[in-house]
């Protein structure tokens, strides 16, 4: 018996083995023996599996980063450290994963060479919960064109200037729901953004602070972000596990995804179906209100089916992406700038100075303000550099072979692009995790502007294409805010350091749940609000 064990043993050693060899043989001839970019050394069937962390992935990105291709040099007697490793490589279960720690990388690969970077991972979690329609997941497919086409005019930098009148009837209403109830001013925020967007694509009014479509968007986002990043769940990472996990029972760990899927299945279908049933059901009614969804529709009603439902259709996921991916991004960036402040209160004074100096405390501030106002502007760049809320963006895919500084990224790779490595490099920006708006004022006071920053956003035909109504609501949220309202600590403690202020660190990452007081500048700024508060 023993000897006929040892036997098959040895029969199943040299068959994996001869397995293994075969597979890194036909690797090296598909690399024509160029290494792939560094990285941790990966183990044997699993790879890099438990290199990457399920949380504050970014740190440990730049920290491999560092570890593989530090660089030293000397300028002006000094030793200088650089980055040379801004391309790492990782491989879980055989799949690629490519990071990118540079803003040259990026820019290079992302943009240059988009043709063939402009895909997106499957994620096997999205695909169960039936999401592929959402144009941030999508295949680099013709339907994501034609969606990102209808985006991309929708929100051009023309549009947005369109909605300034209502982007800054939103801000009035922040202002008047934080002097009503001025603890409540992360449910403010989210209805800021979350009101803009249902109202520019859909002419959906929010009323209620808790509104259900702003409640589902932010679940939407919120698993997206906490599901969609290599080593978060080990059904992305081994896709084949999809197949056997509806035959798990419910009380095995780990592998018990139905109720997560059940759930974000059907937050998708509120996301998608809700408020475009909302349009037709307003267009039928004769009470519609102009809105993409509607201009759109409009444009519709000349062309016969099937195009018309293919055309309904795309109307749908480009929107409901809009909705989905719009709100909690920039109502989380607006929070940071509030920890910001905590952190450096004298901030907060010399912005209203400056704010002060403009609208003569008569009024409230106005976008025609901005190019006066450039040291908001400038708190509004550093908190998209400070604390990114996607300091990893979101990943793209190659659907090509392709070789970057000698190294072999192969077809399919997953390439994330480090957003957070680029904002924290000491040499670009010195201090990196000190909240430094003046870092982007030149020594004439004029603002300075940086190309990098736009990282924020992404790169290449992925780009987001809300960018620019972010710029805008930002910088309304936070000018207005500064000029009416003093945020300080709450209770009579030190300000601490930043580690006071904890951050969310799967996916995207915003501040955790905290206090502090937003109270009115004087008896003034309450007027002030009062006397603009926009009916509704
Ligand atoms: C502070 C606010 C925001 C940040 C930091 C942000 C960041 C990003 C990033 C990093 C990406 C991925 C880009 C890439 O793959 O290279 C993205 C994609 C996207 N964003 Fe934003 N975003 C914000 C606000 C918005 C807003 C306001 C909207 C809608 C009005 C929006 C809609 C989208 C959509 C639809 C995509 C997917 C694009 C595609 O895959 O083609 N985002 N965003």
């Amino acid at each position: 018996m023993p000897v006929v064990s040892l036997t098959s043993t040895l029969y199943i050693l040299v068959l994996v083995s001869s397995l293994a060899a075969l597979f890194a043989f036909r690797d090296y001839q598909r690399r024509r023996g160029l290494p792939y970019p560094p990285g941790p050394r990966p183990l044997p069937l699993i790879g890099n599996l438990f290199d990457i962390p399920k949380e504050f992935s970014w740190l440990a990105y730049l920290r491999f980063s560092k570890k593989h291709g530090m660089i030293y040099f000397v300028v002006k007697g000094l030793l200088t450290e650089a980055m040379a490793g801004d391309v790492i490589s990782f491989h879980v279960f055989g799949q690629a994963i490519v990071v990118l720690n540079s803003y040259k990388a990026n820019k290079d690969l992302l943009e240059r060479r988009g043709e063939i970077y402009s895909d997106r991972p499957v994620i096997p979690i999205f695909e169960m919960m039936n999401w592929q329609w959402n144009v941030a997941f999508s295949k680099y497919t013709e339907s994501w064109r034609l969606s990102r086409k209808l985006l991309d005019r929708g929100l051009r930098p023309a549009a947005i200037a369109a909605y300034r009148p209502l982007l800054q009837q939103k801000a009035h209403i922040l202002l008047s729901q934080m002097l009503a109830k001025l603890d409540e001013f992360e449910t403010h925020l989210n209805h800021l953004t979350g009101s803009l967007i249902l109202a520019m694509a859909y002419g959906y009014e929010v009323k209620e602070p808790n509104d259900r479509k702003v409640q589902a968007s932010k679940a939407f986002l919120q698993i997206t972000g906490e599901t969609s990043l290599p080593g978060t769940l080990l059904v992305n990472d081994l896709p084949y596990l999809r197949y056997v996990v509806r035959y798990i029972p419910d009380w095995f760990p780990w592998l018990n995804y139905k109720p997560l899927v059940r759930y974000g299945y059907n937050i998708g279908l509120e996301v998608l179906h809700g408020p475009m049933e909302f349009v037709r059901e307003n267009i039928l009614n004769g009470t519609a209100q102009p809105s993409i969804a509607l201009e759109n529709l409009q444009e519709t009603e000349q062309l016969e089916e099937p195009e018309r439902e293919k055309a309904e259709q795309v109307i749908a996921t480009a929107l409901g992406s809009v909705y989905s991916g719009g709100t909690d991004t920039t109502a989380s960036s607006i929070m940071v700038f509030i920890v910001a402040t905590l952190l450096r209160p004298e901030i907060q004074t010399m912005a209203q100075g400056e704010l002060d100096a403009v609208t003569g405390r008569e009024r409230l501030p106005r976008f025609e303000d901005r190019p006066r106002l450039p040291f908001v502007d400038a708190i509004c760049k550093e908190v998209f550099r400070w604390r990114p809320v996607t300091p990893l963006g979101f990943p793209h895919a190659t659907t090509e072979d392709d070789v970057y500084k000698g190294f072999f990224i192969p077809k399919g790779a997953v390439v994330i692009s480090n957003v957070w490595a680029i904002f924290h490099d000491p040499v670009m920006y010195p201090e990196p995790d000190v909240f430094k708006p003046e870092r982007f004022i030149n020594p004439n006071g004029t603002l300075r502007e940086d190309p990098v920053l736009a990282s924020s956003f992404g790169f290449g035909k992925r780009v987001c294409p809300g960018r620019h109504l972010a710029d805008a609501t930002m910088f309304i949220a936070i000018a207005s805010l500064l000029s009416v309202f003093n945020v300080m600590k709450k209770g009579n403690g030190t300000n601490g350091g930043p580690d006071m202020y904890p951050f969310t660190g799967k996916g995207l990452s915003a501040p955790c749940p905290f206090t502090c007081s937003i109270i009115p500048r004087d008896r003034r700024a309450e007027e002030l609000i009062t006397a603009n508060v926009p009916e509704q």
